[in-house]
């Protein structure tokens, strides 16, 4: 039996920083929501006791480095698997773009071996194992719409923002979220109103949603990489209601409510960008089939 899994990428709407932890991870407060733009994760058993990783994509690791590979592994080791699987990415998310595209393929894996080997685990189990493997992965095994603090592993369900199109544009550039977070300079971070996103969250305004997105990572980024500050210009000239960085970036959403501005602020992006999609935000949250 050959198993399908959906990945969706995730945007940030608030993204802030409290301190550095001994560990040398940040605690962090951030409002994160998944996005109608996925990978497709194909498993397929193999009667070997092997991980096989097929991607055609160069940027991502066949290898031991893959978070999908690394999924694969905790799930045998932790629960004494001996099948083998192999695991085919079929990638549409950036990568190396802050949309946990790595984190989501793993989160799927972990769902969909879940499923395939009759591990029988819950959605709560398999985020635990997920922040063993990176701090976004806990949130993209539920996906749906967060709180997630600790230092992004700790999930607070909350409702899906009120439905509107998200314009994300990529410049061609990879950002590192290990050197973004070196780079932060927390003295002088101008801290995003969490409590107040997620409070207009619940209510649904749009417009207080709007005018309440923030990112502590993105003057970070733009430092290093001023292209990002110059797609958020152009986004926001364009029209879309609001403009941020996504995690460490460098990609950049805008918010639309119009489907009228939509096509304008897509083409003009596309001038100046090769990667640029148009996408819903994604109300429901992953289930266990
Ligand atoms: C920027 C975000 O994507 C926002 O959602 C996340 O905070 C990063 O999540 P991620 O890519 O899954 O991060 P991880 O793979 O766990 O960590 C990569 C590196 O980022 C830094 N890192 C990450 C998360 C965090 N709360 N504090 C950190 O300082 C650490 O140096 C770590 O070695
Ligand atoms: N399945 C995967 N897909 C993409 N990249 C992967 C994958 N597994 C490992 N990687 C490695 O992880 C690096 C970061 O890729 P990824 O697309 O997950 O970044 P990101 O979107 O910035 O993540 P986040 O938003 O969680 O910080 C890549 O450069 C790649 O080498």
């Amino acid at each position: 039996m050959k198993l399908l899994v959906k990945a969706p990428a995730k945007i940030n709407l608030s993204l802030d920083v409290l301190h550095k932890r001994p560990d040398g991870y940040h605690e962090v407060k951030m409002v994160m929501t998944t996005i109608d733009l996925a990978d497709r994760i194909e498993l397929t058993p193999l009667p070997s006791d092997t991980i096989r990783i097929v991607s055609h994509n160069r940027f991502v690791p066949d290898d031991h480095r893959n978070l999908a590979y690394q999924a694969a592994k905790l799930l045998k080791e932790r629960f004494n698997v001996r099948d083998g699987v192999a695991i085919s990415i079929i990638k549409t998310i950036p990568v190396a773009a802050g949309l946990a595209g790595g984190s989501s393929d793993a989160a799927a894996t972990l769902r969909g071996l879940n499923k395939l080997w009759n591990l029988g685990l819950t959605l709560d189990e398999l985020a635990e194992l997920g922040a063993e493997i990176g701090s976004d992965v806990s949130f993209c095994v539920y996906g749906g719409t967060a709180i997630a603090t600790g230092r992004g592993e700790k999930i607070e369900h909350i409702p899906a923002p009120p439905p509107c199109w998200v314009i994300l544009a990529k410049p061609t550039i990879g950002v590192s979220t290990a050197e973004v977070y070196r780079n932060l300079n927390l003295a002088s971070i101008v801290h995003p109103d969490v409590d107040a996103m997620v409070k207009a969250i619940k209510e649904q305004d749009y417009n207080k949603i709007c005018s309440l997105v923030g990112n502590v990572l993105e003057e970070v980024t733009m430092k290093m990489h001023p292209e990002v500050a110059q797609i958020k210009e152009q986004m926001k000239r364009f029209g879309a209601d609001a403009v941020l960085m996504s995690g460490s970036g460098p990609t950049v959403f805008g918010l639309v409510r119009h489907d009228s501005r939509l096509q304008r602020i897509y083409n003009g992006l596309r001038g100046f960008c090769d990667q640029v999609f148009a996408v819903r935000l994604l109300g429901e949250r992953n289930s266990l089939d």
